[in-house]
């Protein structure tokens, strides 16, 4: 704790004195260990509710689950960050609970601005956000994965198969991002007529490859949904 301290130059507290001080609650704890952070903060907070935002990343746990745990009244913002907010190129999405109103939700948004961008959707679109963006950055790391598997398999050096993927990955990820061409105007133009990219592209559609991923989001939502019911 003394290290977190000194190197993030942050204030160490007991959830209880946080409760009881803070204006913006973030709670990250695993899904089950949600109700006890609950009924800490509403003990804090007393029986009137306080003037506080809390801002869950818990995933799956709505935020009329959070609600019912907290004092009537206590603003509520449920999150789906991800990985990437650590280099500040997070995606988080935002849904507002009932009690939340737009400055609740301007302050989760510059909290979580902070670490990448930022977008509001209904609630009920966070199952499959979670699936998208949540669970999303290990579906490009299983990606890079392989492609370093397969790059030592034919022969390369494993640091060349890593530097020669990685790179790849990220000028690949800043064409898609800086440029206005789609992913697959992308593809095609490296794909030369009866070239090597089709004759790779070829085999990942022989292995249903498109037909996984899309199989995945959904099975990834679903258990989304599991989460929270
Ligand atoms: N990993 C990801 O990519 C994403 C995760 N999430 C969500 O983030 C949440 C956290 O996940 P993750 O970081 O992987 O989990 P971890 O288990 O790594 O972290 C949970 C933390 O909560 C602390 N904690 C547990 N109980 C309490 C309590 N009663 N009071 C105060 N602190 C407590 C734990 O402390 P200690 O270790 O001391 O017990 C631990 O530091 C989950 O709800 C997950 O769904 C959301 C989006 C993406
Ligand atoms: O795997 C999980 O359940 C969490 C939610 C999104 C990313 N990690």
């Amino acid at each position: 704790m003394d290290a977190v301290v000194e190197q993030h130059g942050v204030r160490a507290a007991t959830a209880a004195e946080a409760a009881q001080q803070a204006d913006v609650h973030v709670l990250a704890v695993k899904p089950a260990d949600v109700p006890a952070v609950l009924a800490t903060l509403s003990e804090a907070a007393g029986h009137e509710g306080r003037d506080a935002v809390v801002v869950s990343v818990a995933a799956g746990v709505t935020t009329a689950a959070l609600e019912a745990g907290l004092p009537d009244g206590m603003a509520v913002v449920r999150v789906m960050p991800n990985t990437p907010a650590v280099l500040g190129a997070g995606m988080s999405v935002v849904s507002r609970g009932s009690a939340a109103d737009d400055e609740s939700v301007r302050l989760a948004c510059a909290l979580l601005g902070t670490a990448g961008e930022v977008l509001e959707l209904p609630e009920k679109q966070l199952d499959a956000v979670t699936a998208t963006s949540g669970s999303g950055p290990a579906y490009v790391f299983y990606l890079a994965e392989a492609m370093i598997e397969g790059a030592v398999l034919q022969g390369l050096s494993r640091p060349v198969a890593r530097q020669l993927t990685l790179q790849t990955i990220l000028g690949s990820a800043r064409m898609l991002v800086e440029g206005e061409d789609s992913p697959t105007v992308l593809r095609e133009r490296v794909s030369s007529p009866g070239g090597t990219t089709m004759a790779a592209v070829a085999t990942l559609d022989a292995h249903a490859t498109r037909a996984a991923v899309v199989d995945a989001i959904r099975a990834a939502t679903e258990r989304s949904v599991e989460l929270g019911a």
